[in-house]
C-alpha cells in the first residue's frame, strides 16, 4: 500500500487518499520523475488506489518542482540543478529498496540509469530514450541492470505494455528469433491515417490523436516516424539483432521538428494526405505506417496496403505485431492491443512497479 502524500501547491495532481500503515520493513521507496504529466498523474492515481502493494513514495520531481515528504507530507519547492544527484543520494542513505520511474521523454535522465542501476536503485519506465538510443547507453544500462542488484523494466515502451518485448526475449532466448516482423507501432498514426481515411483533415486527424493522449510530448516525434523507430529499435535489441540499422521515412520532413513553427505547418499537408486516401480507396488500398524487419535490414514508413491487410484494420490507438518464426512458417505469431493512451501506459508502468517491488521483496 502506498503512503498518502500531500502537495501543498499542486493539488490536481493529487487524488485524495486515505491513511494507511505501511509494514515499514517491507516498503520500497518510490521516486516519481514526471509526475505532471499525462502518463505521470495517471500512475499517481494508481498508486493511490492501489492495495497490498508496499511501496512509499518519497520524492516527486518535474521540469520545475521537486518535492520532498517531510513529516508524512510531500512538499513542492522549486528545483535545484543538482536534484537528480540528491535524489540518489536520498534513496542510498534511507537503506530501503528503491526505484526512480521516469515518466518523462528526456533523453538526458536515461543517461543517469546505469549509475542508479550499480548504486542498487531499481528503474522502471515508459521513456524510451535510454533502450533506444546511443548503443553504448543500451549496453551500459543492461550490463548494470544485469549485476543484478536492481531491477530494470520498460515493458511500456514499446506497445504501451502489450506482451510484445517478453515475447522477443522469450523467442530470443529459446534460440527462434523471429525471421522477419512487420508491425504497426503508433498509436497516433494508426490513428490518423484511419480518420483520414475517413475524409477527416490529417492535421484534425493530429490534434485528435494529441487530445486523446496518443502522442508524444512533441506530436512532430510521431509524424517524423522516430518514435516507431525507436519501438523497432527496441524490439531489435530485445530479439538479438542489435547491429540492424533502421531506414525511416516520416509523414513529415524531419527539418519540422526544429523549427520554431514546425507543429503549425500540419494544414499544408492536408490536401496532400486527402489526395493520397482518396487514390488509395479507389485502389482498394489503405495508407498504414509500417515497421518491417526482412531478416537483415529494417525500414519504418508509410505504404499502401490492401484494405483487407491486418494493419489496415487498426484504429483507434491499435498496434499489432506480425512476427514470422521458423519453427512454425505457416502461422505467424501476431501480438494485437492497444498500443497507446495515458490509461494503458500507466497501466504499463504499474505493472512494471509491481513485478520490480516483487523482485526486491524475493531478495529480502
Ligand atoms: N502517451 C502514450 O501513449 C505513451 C507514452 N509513453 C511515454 O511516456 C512518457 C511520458 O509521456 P507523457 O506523460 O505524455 O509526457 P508529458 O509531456 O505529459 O509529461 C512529461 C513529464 O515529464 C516532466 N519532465 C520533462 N522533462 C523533465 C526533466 N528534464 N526533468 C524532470 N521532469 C521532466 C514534465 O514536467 P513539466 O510538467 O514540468 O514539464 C512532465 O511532468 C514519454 O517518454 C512517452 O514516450 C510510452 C508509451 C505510450
Ligand atoms: N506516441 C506513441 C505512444 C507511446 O509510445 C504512439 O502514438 O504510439
Amino acid at each position: 500500500m502506498i503512503s498518502p502524500s500531500t502537495f501543498t501547491d499542486h493539488p490536481s495532481t493529487l487524488p485524495a487518499s486515505t491513511r494507511r500503515p505501511v509494514r515499514r520493513d517491507w516498503s520500497v521507496n518510490l521516486a516519481l520523475i514526471g509526475h505532471s504529466g499525462q502518463v505521470g498523474s495517471a500512475l499517481l492515481h494508481r498508486l493511490q488506489q492501489l492495495t497490498g502493494l508496499e511501496v512509499e513514495l518519497k520524492t516527486v520531481i518535474n521540469r520545475r518542482q521537486t518535492g520532498h515528504r517531510e513529516d508524512g507530507e510531500l512538499q513542492l519547492v522549486p528545483r535545484a540543478s543538482d536534484d537528480l544527484d540528491q535524489l540518489m543520494q536520498s534513496l542510498r542513505r534511507a537503506g530501503r529498496p528503491a526505484l526512480i520511474i521516469d515518466c518523462t521523454a528526456d533523453a538526458g535522465i536515461t543517461e543517469l540509469y546505469p549509475r542508479w542501476l550499480r548504486h542498487g536503485i531499481g528503474v522502471v519506465t515508459p521513456n524510451k530514450h535510454g533502450l533506444s538510443g546511443d548503443r553504448l547507453l543500451y549496453e551500459r544500462i543492461q550490463a548494470t541492470a544485469r549485476l543484478g542488484r536492481a531491477p530494470l523494466r520498460y515493458s511500456a515502451t514499446v506497445g504501451a505494455g502489450l506482451p510484445i518485448l517478453r515475447t522477443l526475449a522469450r523467442l530470443r532466448l529459446a534460440g527462434d528469433p523471429p525471421r522477419a516482423m512487420e508491425a504497426a507501432l503508433s498509436g497516433t498514426l494508426a490513428h490518423v491515417l484511419a480518420q483520414v481515411s475517413q475524409g477527416e483533415r490529417f492535421s484534425a486527424a493530429v490534434e485528435d490523436a494529441r487530445r486523446k493522449g496518443f502522442t508524444e510530448p512533441n506530436p512532430l516525434e510521431d509524424l517524423s516516424g522516430r518514435d516507431v523507430a525507436r519501438k523497432l529499435t527496441i524490439m531489435l535489441r530485445e530479439a538479438g539483432f542489435p547491429d540492424v540499422v533502421i531506414q525511416r521515412e516520416g509523414l513529415v520532413p524531419d527539418e519540422w521538428l526544429t523549427a520554431p513553427d514546425g507543429a503549425q505547418r500540419l494544414e499544408q499537408l492536408d490536401a496532400l494526405w486527402m489526395d493520397r486516401q482518396t487514390a488509395a480507396r479507389r485502389a482498394g488500398e489503405r495508407w498504414v505506417y509500417a515497421a518491417r524487419f526482412d531478416g537483415r535490414r529494417a525500414r519504418v514508413g508509410p505504404v499502401t496496403v490492401p484494405a483487407d491487410h491486418p494493419l489496415a484494420g487498426l484504429s483507434g490507438s491499435g498496434n499489432l505485431v506480425r512476427l514470422q518464426l521458423a519453427t512454425n512458417p505457416n502461422t505467424p505469431l501476431d501480438v494485437f492491443g492497444p498500443g497507446a493512451g495515458v490509461a494503458v501506459t500507466a497501466s504499463a508502468v504499474m505493472a512494471d512497479v509491481a513485478e520490480a517491488v516483487a523482485t526486491f521483496n524475493e531478495r529480502n
